[in-house]
């Protein structure tokens, strides 16, 4: 069976909606999906996922929110070789457009570098999901799955 894995950082909920979204979506097509706070894991989340989704907020001037600090520098060092990766990124663009969802791209940056393989295009959402963002996350999960057979 097929196992995504989702990992989150929020602090006003933003992020976790767009989380539970993303579980949504992955279970309605039919796969294991494990849903997980950043700050509760660490490098091995990816070794028995088929999937690894990373839901992000940006914080300060376009950094990596403090629960995902580690796990963000933990990943440097490990070779993901084969893993399938998507990032979806909650930000503001009207208060920081030039830093706009930056650690979602910096997760971006940082999987390809270990050798991650990236199964969709990074998604950007403007602070809380909106039905259009929710059709987005939907398309994600079916493109992403699709990639496994
Ligand atoms: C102190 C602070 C700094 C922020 N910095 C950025 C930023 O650099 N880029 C961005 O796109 N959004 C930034 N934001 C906006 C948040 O990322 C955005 O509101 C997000 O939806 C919050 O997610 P959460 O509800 O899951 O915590 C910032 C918000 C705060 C409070």
């Amino acid at each position: 069976m097929t196992l995504v894995k989702i990992a989150y950082a929020s602090n006003t909920g933003n992020t976790e909606g767009i989380s539970e979204y993303l579980e949504e979506a992955f279970e309605e097509l039919g796969v294991d999906v494990e849903r997980e706070e950043a700050g509760d894991i660490d490098s091995d989340f990816f070794e028995d996922a088929d999937i690894a989704i990373v839901a992000t907020f940006t914080d300060g001037d376009g950094e990596i929110p403090f629960d995902f600090e580690d796990f963000y520098e933990e990943i440097v060092d490990e070779d993901l070789d084969g893993k399938l990766f998507a990032v979806v990124g909650s930000g503001d663009s009207e208060l920081y457009p030039d830093y706009f969802c930056q650690a979602a791209f910096s997760f971006e940056e940082t999987l390809l570098k270990a050798g991650a393989t990236k199964a969709h295009e990074t998604l950007t959402i403007e602070n809380d999901a909106e039905s259009d963002d929710i059709e987005k996350i939907n398309k994600l999960a079916k493109e992403v799955i699709e990639q496994l057979s």
